[in-house]
């Protein structure tokens, strides 16, 4: 048989998560998989991501590779995923996450609480903005974009003080040695899905031929990202938004916690709340209604409010 076609974006990091999946892929199924190489807007375009119109624009060729069948499934991060589902495409399997947290890369070594008033940080995120604002509102931050070895070199070359940017894409690109520094979630919450890995395919095909993707897939995992997903849905927040969330599965509980903050760091709604997930119950249900909850809760507290200030200013 033919092997499998993943499609992967060409950055370091997307060859590596993808051969991470392939290599997993096989050694549960003993199914083949070759990756093919696909060229995404988001890889290519110079404009900020916070400028670039809506979500997806790290995602949309390999769908439209994934529908035209120049390819049988796509990996993505889960984080550049948008939320709203995508006509004829379903996602087959979320696999184990990575190290959820955001890390700091300073130069001489530095924490960050060790920086100096006024030092200069890197970061394009606006959920990382607005967190680290509320920490250190002494410091300046700067919109930067790249991948992360791009990223890095401007510390490196002395053009920033530090940057900012996610411990599970630092490992893939093998630059954890870079790190000084690692934010826990009660500093910086994670955007909703960070370090975990989509596998997306067409949905006639998942339940028929495709169905052994399934293998990869990991339950507690999927419950997590399930309810940090339907936070920033409901906030009407894409993947450019400054929401953080971040659930973790123990002892048949799910716990999420969700904040939304101000691009200045001034305003902030932060919640959390847990649920037992019972016997009976679907997980992948418990977590979507916790995280309608939450999310309604917050809104009652304007967090929807922050959002939309924050798309229009
Ligand atoms: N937006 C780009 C992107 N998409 C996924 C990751 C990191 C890896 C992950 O979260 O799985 C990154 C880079 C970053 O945020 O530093």
């Amino acid at each position: 048989m033919a092997p499998a076609r993943l499609g992967t974006r060409r950055s370091t990091m997307a060859t590596t998560q993808s051969q991470q999946v392939a290599d997993a892929i096989t050694a549960r199924t003993g199914v083949a998989v070759e990756l093919k190489l696909i060229t995404s807007y988001g890889d290519i375009t110079r404009a900020h991501l916070t400028q670039l119109g809506g979500t997806g624009v790290f995602v949309n060729n390999l769908r439209d590779e994934l529908l035209s069948g120049g390819i049988d499934f796509a990996v993505h991060s889960l984080k550049d995923l948008p939320t709203a589902p995508a006509e004829g495409l379903t996602v087959i399997a979320v696999t184990e996450r990575d190290d959820p947290r955001d890390a700091l890369c300073a130069r001489d070594g530095r924490k960050f609480s060790d920086l100096p008033a006024g030092a200069t940080v890197g970061t394009g995120s606006p959920r990382r903005v607005a967190q680290l604002a509320a920490l250190r509102p002494d410091l300046s931050y700067v919109p930067i974009r790249g991948n992360a070895e791009t990223r890095l070199g401007k510390v490196t070359s002395g053009e920033l003080d530090a940057v900012v940017l996610a411990y599970a894409g630092l490992a893939r690109v093998g630059r954890l040695d870079d790190v000084t520094d690692v934010f826990e979630a009660e500093q910086v919450l994670p955007a909703p899905g960070q370090g975990a890995l989509a596998v997306e395919c067409l949905a006639e095909r998942a339940a028929a031929d495709l169905a052994y993707l399934t293998a990869v897939d990991h339950g507690p995992t999927r419950a997590a990202v399930t309810a940090e997903r339907t936070v920033l849905a409901e906030l009407e927040a894409g993947c450019a938004a400054p929401v953080g969330a971040y659930a973790e599965c123990h002892d048949g509980r799910l716990l999420l916690r969700a904040a939304v903050v101000a691009p200045d760091g001034g305003q902030a709604v932060r919640r959390e709340r847990g649920i037992a997930l019972g016997q009976d119950t679907d997980p992948v249900e418990a977590a979507a209604s916790l995280g309608r909850e939450l999310a309604r809760e917050m809104i009652g507290e304007g967090a929807d409010r922050i959002v939309a200030d924050a798309a229009g200013g």
